[in-house]
């Protein structure tokens, strides 16, 4: 899926601040992100980092500056074509936001049929991503009868059962045993070997020096420093 603008970044970011009441949660950020770009935004606690994910998708507004998706504004797409904005991307969150009372099944479906997959074609597509992530026994569990790792992979086979071309993923390993986190992050390479922009929000300093790429760090609401960590060997 190819939507970048001529510039060849799938998101840019200029002079963007956030602010929650009094709290200045991001400050005067500046960021290009290329497509295809493995991106992993770190930083302590309270940094600002799901604020910059939530901006990207408009989970939240800006409050100050300008974000291009695709080549487009965000301060100019209406509230009604929102929902097309969201299809270019796949969100995992932090607390996996599944929705408890309905089975896996039909917790990507809601997403397979919001991107428009033909009624006949839904059931195949539910199945591939839950095949895709490990998880295609579930398909008629609940939420709350299944570990913390399984809801993280079903999160997984949610967000790309969209066919997103940008993964926003936040703090996705973070709970997880070493073998759940592994999985979930080898889904994620697989899905930017495929061709999809990740971004992944992390406090996880080993994972970033296992994976190596590029690492934003914010500090305070503020881009620190946007450097490439060489893959540890
Ligand atoms: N809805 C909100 N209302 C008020 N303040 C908020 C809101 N969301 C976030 N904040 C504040 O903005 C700052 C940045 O929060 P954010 O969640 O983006 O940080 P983070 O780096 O993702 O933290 P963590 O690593 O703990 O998830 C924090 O001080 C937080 O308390």
């Amino acid at each position: 899926m190819k939507f970048n603008d001529d510039s060849g970044f799938i998101i840019r970011m200029f002079h963007v601040y956030k602010r929650y009441a009094s709290k200045n949660a991001l400050i005067d950020i500046n960021l290009d992100i290329s497509e295809n770009e493995f991106l992993f935004i770190t930083g302590p606690t309270g940094a600002g980092k799901t604020t910059l994910l939530k901006l990207l998708y408009l989970g939240e507004p800006a409050s100050e500056g300008q974000i291009l998706v695709g080549g487009r504004s965000l301060s100019r797409i209406s509230r009604r074509q929102i929902p097309f904005l969201r299809r270019k991307f796949g969100v995992i969150f932090q607390n996996y936001k599944l929705i408890p009372t309905k089975n896996i099944f039909d917790n990507i479906a809601l997403v397979a049929e919001a991107v428009g997959t033909k009624k006949r074609l839904i059931q195949k597509k539910v199945k591939s991503v839950l095949r895709a992530v490990g998880m295609e026994e579930k398909l008629k569990a609940f939420p709350p009868g299944l570990s913390g790792g399984e809801q993280q992979r079903v999160a997984v086979a949610r967000a790309i059962a969209g066919n997103p071309g940008i993964i926003l993923a936040d703090e996705p390993t973070g709970s997880l045993d070493a073998e759940s986190a592994r999985i979930i992050f080898d889904l994620l390479k697989g899905l930017h070997t495929r061709g999809a922009t990740v971004i992944i929000a992390t406090h996880d300093t080993e994972l970033i020096r296992r994976t190596g790429g590029r690492v934003v760090l914010l500090e305070q609401g503020r881009l620190k420093m946007s450097t490439i960590i060489p893959k540890l060997s």
